[in-house]
């Protein structure tokens, strides 16, 4: 057995997968053949979480029954409901308030006895997951607000209606479209430290509610998921600075200090979901605030030319645009990583389903440099 140490399963291969791939030269990202380009202006979200769960693009009637079984799923039970509201009331993270209801939405899981093996059940798991997680979140957020949960609406999709939970009012087309290209831009990345979090879980034949809640765990760190939240903080902290935005980030750079948003295991040129997103950010300030849209591009630039971060692979990935798209919606800065999980759980699902076909058990090993041969002396002598 090779013993070769690769810290942070860097480069290891450890599985076949079909469901996206990385050109991390190129800049090129594909979800099942088809280009995130294509797919973030053509498609909806329901359109690649079909993809990404049966393997090709729904037809008209194959997506209006898929909707139709996401929509009817929609509702969480009261239990999650009064857990939101608890959790809101002692000043819970969303993050954790997710995690959380994940692992309770089994509690009320029609097919809790099914075979873990039965793969056919398990991803009617994950649908209820995936439409469940939104109506939890949103509810979070309206309690925290100390008002009352809004029902979904089911003539709105998964990324409308969300908005509509979350602030009471319908979104605007823009709103809506903006919203919904997030969630596809986020759905699925190769096999990312929260997917493959999942993937572990689900390699043991552990049910995918503890998949889907491993995955919000993992995806909550600050080197991963979380990084969106921390790129509209530093925005902030650049406005509400003495210093002009491109004197800011020369400091950070000077000060050793990372900036979130940039840098990324797989990308060594700026992510294609980061220019999508840029586009909608400069849409967006448009027709209302431009000034993070300056602040990001600018920052971009001064990083790119100036200090030459992307001459050695550091450009921007795709936190570094979100964060100001949600701001830019009105949406509160402690939700940004909740929404990508939001989006993710479709992904970790497919992993998981995809992985389960042909399963065996991940168990790496590590290099042991502990002592060996030590005396063992019993406690009242030690
Ligand atoms: C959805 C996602 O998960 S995308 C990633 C989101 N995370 C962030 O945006 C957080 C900021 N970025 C980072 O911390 C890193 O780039 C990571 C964790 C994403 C990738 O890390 P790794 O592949 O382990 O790269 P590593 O940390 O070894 O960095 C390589 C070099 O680039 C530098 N670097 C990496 N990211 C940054 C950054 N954001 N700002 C400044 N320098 C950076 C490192 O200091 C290191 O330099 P060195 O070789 O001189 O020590
Ligand atoms: O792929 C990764 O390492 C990080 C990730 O999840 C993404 O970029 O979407």
């Amino acid at each position: 057995m090779a013993d070769d140490l690769k810290k942070g399963l860097e480069g290891v291969l450890v599985a076949e997968s079909k469901l996206s791939s990385i050109d991390g030269d190129a800049g090129r990202l594909i979800y099942r053949g088809y280009s995130i380009q294509d797919l973030a202006e053509g498609a909806s979200y329901e359109e690649v979480l079909y993809l990404l769960w049966h393997g090709h693009l729904p037809d008209e009637a194959e997506l209006e029954e898929f909707t139709a079984s996401l929509t009817e799923e929609r509702e969480v039970s009261d239990d999650v409901l009064a857990t939101m509201e608890r959790l809101a009331d002692a000043g819970e993270e969303p993050m954790a308030a997710l995690r959380t209801a994940v692992s309770m939405f089994s509690a009320a899981e029609p097919e809790r006895d099914a075979d873990p093996e039965d793969l056919e059940a398990t991803l009617r798991q994950g649908r209820r997951i995936t439409a469940k997680i939104p109506t939890a979140l949103a509810a979070f957020e309206r309690y925290r607000l100390g008002e009352d949960p809004v029902d979904p609406d089911s003539e709105l999709g998964l990324a409308a209606n969300f908005l509509y939970m979350l602030t009471g009012e319908q979104p605007d087309d823009i709103a809506a479209e903006t919203f919904d290209q997030a969630l596809i831009l986020h759905a699925d990345h190769g096999l990312n430290a929260s997917t493959f979090t999942s993937m572990v879980i689900g390699s043991t034949m552990a049910d995918i509610y503890s998949a889907v809640t491993g995955g919000v765990a993992a995806l909550s760190g600050p080197l991963h998921g979380g990084a969106n939240q921390d790129v509209m903080e530093v925005l902030i902290e650049i406005d509400e600075s003495d210093l002009d935005h491109r004197e800011w980030v020369e400091q950070a750079n000077d000060e050793g200090r990372r900036i979130p948003g940039f840098g990324h295991r797989v990308y060594n040129v700026k992510d294609p979901r980061a220019n999508i997103l840029q586009q909608r950010s400069e849409e967006l300030a448009e027709n209302g605030e431009s000034k993070w849209y300056d602040y990001t591009t600018t920052i971009e630039q001064f990083l790119s030319e100036e200090q030459g971060l992307t001459e050695h692979g550091i450009a921007p990935n795709v936190d570094f645009y979100s964060g100001s798209v949600y701001y830019q919606l009105g949406i509160p800065i402690d939700m940004y990583t909740p929404i990508f999980a939001m989006s993710r759980a479709g992904g970790w699902i497919a992993h998981v389903l995809e992985y389960q076909e042909d399963n065996r058990l991940i168990r790496p090993r590590a290099r042991y440099t502990g002592d060996n041969d030590l005396e063992f002396v019993p406690l009242e002598d030690r």
